[in-house]
């Protein structure tokens, strides 16, 4: 499973997720775009939107779905809760969770992480901890990653200096870093980003 905001999807997500098909050799990889992200200070734009704009970052991946269960769960999105809803429906299957470096270091304050940690393989991709501000290398993250005393597995991917919050700001005028929303989001989002004038405000 591969669960996020999503708020919106850009270049970064739909690459781990081609890199985790490849590098897992992957049958199924779910797309879970959060309900309530408990987490987060900020209000998630709706979930049609990101559940829209899902459908077009991760649009021609093979053996991807988009999974809505969490935004039709009631109450706060919690990743032990759907793992185990998973773990009943493929019985027997190894189970790997996708996430980015970031959130491997802020798990131990996740809900029930012992739990998610019985039902699922964490595989993780770099990424600076310090999102959206100058670009890291790899050897910080290294550096980063070497106190963490949860198992883990590494997906294999180049660090893309990316972020929502980066999108966010572009399409906010806030930053004129990137001379085009393409760059950051795949074709199809920037379309939809534009035809329904989203993150035109800050929220
Ligand atoms: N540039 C990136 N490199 C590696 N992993 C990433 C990157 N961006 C997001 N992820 C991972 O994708 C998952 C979902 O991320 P999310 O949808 O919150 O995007 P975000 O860019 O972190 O958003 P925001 O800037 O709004 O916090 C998380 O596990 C996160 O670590
Ligand atoms: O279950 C939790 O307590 C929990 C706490 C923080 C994050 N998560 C999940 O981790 C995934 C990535 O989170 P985020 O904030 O980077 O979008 C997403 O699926 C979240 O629901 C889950």
């Amino acid at each position: 499973m591969f669960g996020g905001a999503f708020d919106p999807p850009h270049w970064a997500h739909r690459n781990l997720a081609e890199t985790a098909l490849k590098q897992l050799g992957l049958d199924q990889l779910h797309i879970l775009p959060t309900g309530q992200a408990w987490h987060k200070t900020r209000v998630l734009i709706p979930a049609e939107h990101r559940v829209a704009m899902c459908e077009r970052a991760f649009a021609g991946l093979p053996r991807v779905l988009v999974d809505q269960r969490e935004i039709r769960r009631d109450g706060p999105s919690y990743t032990a809760d759907t793992l185990r809803e998973l773990a009943a429906e493929y019985p027997g299957a190894q189970i790997f969770l996708v996430l980015g470096a970031d959130q491997l270091l802020a798990f131990k304050t996740w809900v029930r992480w012992q739990e998610v940690l019985q039902c699922a393989t964490l595989a993780v991709a770099n990424r600076g901890v310090n999102i959206g501000a100058e670009a890291v290398s790899d050897s910080q993250v290294e550096q980063d990653l070497s106190g963490v005393d949860i198992p883990f597995t590494r997906l294999d991917m180049p660090l893309h200096n990316l972020s929502a919050t980066a999108v966010r700001a572009q399409v906010q005028g806030k930053s004129r870093r990137y001379p085009d929303l393409d760059v950051l989001v795949p074709e199809g989002v920037a379309r939809y980003i534009s035809e329904h004038h989203l993150y035109r405000h800050a929220t």
